[in-house]
């Protein structure tokens, strides 16, 4: 699902953020991303949906060589992998449902499957009576939901999250944990980057540790390791 060969990043700056990495993800598995501030998480992320390019090495999500993808192409990419910020990045004039249905890619549907759609994935995140509330009326935590709402309309095969519980309170982090759960559960492969020592020893998956721009340790039933 997500192949890294021999990966190597240096921003022009000189900053070498990633150094030699070597990596295989397989279909339907949940990651956990860890590593001390400024190890190279964010840049590994960003490599996945191609928002940086590497310097050399080669990755493939879903069998399509990011790498060398054209620019043109990266909009189509991006369809298949939906993405989740610590900061949430909804459009503040748009409404939730606005908001879902703008990230849709929508290929001859008509207006009531679109809704019918949004509607669904609304239902998913639990926020299906808040169609109609704009992001500053809600709460930090559903305001993520409508976030993963966003990520997840286009059915991608892989969710990928960058700190997604970074801006919530503990209990608020727990159910934005249990719908990503639940999105794995129906085949979705997600890669998650954290601090959140708690949630990573709690759910004992997969951890892929980075340390200097490396791979440090990458355990099956892993847990958060380093003191931080
Ligand atoms: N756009 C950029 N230009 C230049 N250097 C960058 C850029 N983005 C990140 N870096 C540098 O690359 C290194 C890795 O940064 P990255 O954001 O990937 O780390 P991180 O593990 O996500 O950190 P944090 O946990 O603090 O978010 C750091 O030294 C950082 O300063």
């Amino acid at each position: 699902m997500i192949e890294m060969r021999d990966i190597w990043k240096t921003y022009p700056n000189g900053v070498m953020a990633i150094n030699g990495m070597n990596l295989s993800v397989d279909k339907g598995e949940f990651v956990y991303v860890v590593g001390p501030s400024g190890a190279g998480k964010s840049t590994f992320i960003k490599l996945i949906y191609r928002e940086e390019k590497p310097t050399k090495g080669k990755v493939y999500v879903d069998k399509k060589d990011l790498s060398s993808m054209k620019e043109k192409h990266v909009p189509y990419l991006r369809r298949s992998i939906g993405v989740v910020f610590q900061d949430f990045k909804l459009l503040p004039s748009l409404s939730v449902f606005e908001n879902v249905s703008f990230a849709l890619e929508v290929i001859e549907e008509d207006t009531a499957k679109i809704r019918q759609r949004v509607m669904r994935t609304l239902e998913t995140v639990q926020l299906k009576n808040k169609a109609r509330f704009k992001p500053h009326e809600l709460s930090g935590g559903e305001q993520q939901r409508v976030a993963i709402a966003r990520a997840i309309v286009n059915n991608p095969s892989v969710l990928i999250a960058d700190e997604p519980t970074g801006n919530l309170d503990p209990e608020t982090s727990w159910e934005i944990m249990n719908i990503l759960e639940e999105v794995n559960a129906h085949g979705t492969t997600i890669v998650m980057a954290t601090h959140n020592r708690e949630i990573v020893n709690t759910m004992r998956k997969r951890v892929i540790a980075i340390d200097g721009g490396r791979i440090a340790r990458d355990e099956i039933r892993g847990d958060y390791g380093y003191e931080s």
